[in-house]
């Protein structure tokens, strides 16, 4: 068993062996479509294979022989899905409901620590709010630091801000001044990208103070809104892609 958080935190949170890091990307590679449990929802979800993943599932270095992590789907599965949510015609992706699956929300941090742990990232920045559930743990779990990027008017020091616009409104984003330096390699982490605003505020936000973004990484991605595109040159990793 491998400790997954630095030892001032609770030795209670121990993971099984990460597979090797390439697993995980072959997987997406050779993955089929998958389905929500039915008392969620009757949304296809299927394993996604994006970007920076499939780039790298193409290296020779990062592909296995069966090409499947079981992990993907259990996490697939635990998400909820509330049609006409917080309006008509969103479908909403509900991630509360893998934070109720211990080992859900276990696998889904590891996936994210084998693909980040040894890639020199000082910065994991994580977007308000559900950026803040998934990013604190990767970041303790590969020793960068967390970043909070938040609404307008929560930060109480100086900060730098930048507004975008959202499937189903507007808002703002801030930083702290001061909390990354020029020349850090950030990840940024979400829940969800659905039109790419919210992460192309993030990314704008850090690239601003010199800060490269070695990737934009989500638990789930609403390809039809194509947000990759908004992204430029940031690659995005996404676990599950729901059509
Ligand atoms: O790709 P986009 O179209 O920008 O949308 C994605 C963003 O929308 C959701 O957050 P939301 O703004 O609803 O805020 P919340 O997490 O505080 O509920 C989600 O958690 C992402 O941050
Ligand atoms: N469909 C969706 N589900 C959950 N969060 C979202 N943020 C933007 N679109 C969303």
């Amino acid at each position: 068993m491998q400790t997954l958080i630095s030892p001032f935190v609770s030795h209670s949170l121990r993971l099984a062996p990460p597979l090797p890091r390439n697993s995980l990307l072959n997987n997406y590679h050779q993955a089929s479509p998958i389905r929500l449990s039915s008392h969620f929802s009757t949304t296809s979800l299927r394993l996604f294979n994006s970007g920076a993943a499939a780039a790298a599932s193409r290296d020779s270095e990062m592909t296995t022989e069966d090409g499947k992590d079981p992990r993907i789907a259990k996490i697939a599965s635990s998400i909820r899905v509330i049609p006409d949510f917080p309006k008509p015609g969103i479908m909403f992706q509900d991630i509360t409901t893998l934070l109720l699956d211990t080992e859900a929300f276990k696998d889904t941090i590891a996936l994210f620590v084998e693909r980040y742990q040894g890639r020199g990232i000082s910065v994991v920045a994580g977007v308000e709010a559900r950026g803040f559930i998934f990013g604190p743990p990767i970041a303790l779990a590969i020793g960068a630091k967390f970043v909070p990027m938040r609404k307008p008017k929560k930060l109480p020091g100086k900060v730098i801000s930048e507004e975008y616009s959202l499937e189903y409104g507007t808002d703002k984003m801030e930083m702290h001044v001061g909390a990354v330096e020029p020349g850090e390699r950030a990840i940024i982490i979400d829940d969800l990208i659905a039109t790419g605003g919210t992460l192309a505020a993030a990314i704008r936000l850090l690239e601003r103070v010199g800060v490269k973004i070695v990737e934009c990484a989500c638990v789930i991605e609403l390809p039809e809104l194509k947000g990759k595109e908004k992204l430029g040159d940031a690659p995005l990793f996404v676990l599950v892609s729901s059509a």
